[in-house]
C-alpha cells in the first residue's frame, strides 16, 4: 500500500476525476446540477464511490500479519454475525449481510478485530457474493496457515429488491471450507454454532 501522504494525493486526485462523472451522469438523468440541493452531490457521490471501494487500496495480508500471536489454543474460533455491506459488479448497486468466519489455528492466532476488518477489504469493491467469499476463506487459509477455515455469507441483493426480478425477502447463501472444515462433524460444529445465540 501507498505510503499514507502519497496515499491522500491520491484520493484528492481521483475524488476530483470521479466528481466530474457524477455531475456528467446527473445532466444525463435530467438533472439540473446548479440547483441548491445537488450542488455538492457530485462531490459526495464520488466520496461515498470511493469509501465503499477502498478495498482496493488496502491489503488484507499486511493487516493479519500486524495481529499474529504464537499460541497454543487449537479449538475453533467464530466470530459470527460480522455485518457487510458490498456493491455486485453486475449493477453496482449494494448486496448487504452478515459474515460468519471461523478458523482453528495452528500455533498462532489473530487479534479478533482484524477478522471483520479482512471481511471489509474485500466487501469494500466491486464483488459478487461467491467471490467475497472465497477472497475471504483464501486469505485466512493462507495468512494463518490454520488447520481449517470456514466463511458463510448470508446477504439480500439491493438489484433483486429495487429492480429486475424485484424480489424482497430473498436470501443468498454462499459458503466455504478448508483443512478440518472439510471433515463434515467439524463442519456441522460450525454451522450449529452459529445458528445458536450461545456461541
Ligand atoms: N452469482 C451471482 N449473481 C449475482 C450477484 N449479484 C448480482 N447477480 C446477478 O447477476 C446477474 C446479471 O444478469 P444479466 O442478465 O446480465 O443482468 P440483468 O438483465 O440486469 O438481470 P436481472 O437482474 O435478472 O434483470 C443477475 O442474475 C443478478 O441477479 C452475485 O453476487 N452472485
Ligand atoms: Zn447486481
Amino acid at each position: 500500500m501507498a505510503p499514507y501522504k502519497y496515499l491522500e494525493e491520491y484520493n484528492i486526485e481521483i475524488t476530483s476525476e470521479v466528481r466530474g462523472f457524477y455531475d456528467r451522469i446527473l445532466k444525463e438523468i435530467g438533472e439540473d446540477t446548479e440547483r441548491e440541493g445537488l450542488e455538492k452531490t457530485p462531490e459526495r457521490a464520488a466520496k461515498a464511490l470511493l469509501f465503499l471501494t477502498q478495498g482496493y487500496r488496502q491489503d488484507a495480508v499486511k493487516i493479519l500479519e500486524g495481529a499474529m500471536f504464537k499460541e497454543s489454543y487449537s479449538e475453533m474460533v467464530i466470530i459470527k454475525d460480522i455485518e457487510l455491506y458490498s456493491l455486485c459488479e453486475h449493477h453496482m448497486l449494494p448486496f448487504f449481510g452478515k459474515a460468519h468466519v471461523a478458523y482453528i489455528p495452528d500455533g498462532h492466532i489473530v487479534g479478533l478485530s482484524k477478522i471483520p476488518r479482512v471481511v471489509d477489504v474485500f466487501a469494500r469493491r466491486l464483488q459478487v457474493q461467491e467471490r467475497l467469499t472465497d477472497d475471504i476463506l483464501e486469505c485466512l487459509n493462507q495468512t494463518l496457515n490454520p488447520k481449517g477455515v470456514a466463511v458463510v455469507i448470508e446477504a439480500a441483493h439491493m438489484c433483486m429488491m429495487m429492480r429486475g426480478v424485484q424480489k424482497q425477502n430473498s436470501v443468498t447463501t454462499t459458503s466455504g471450507f478448508r483443512g478440518q472444515f472439510e471433515k463434515i462433524e467439524t463442519r456441522n460444529e460450525f454451522l450449529k454454532l452459529i445458528s445458536s445465540d450461545l456461541s
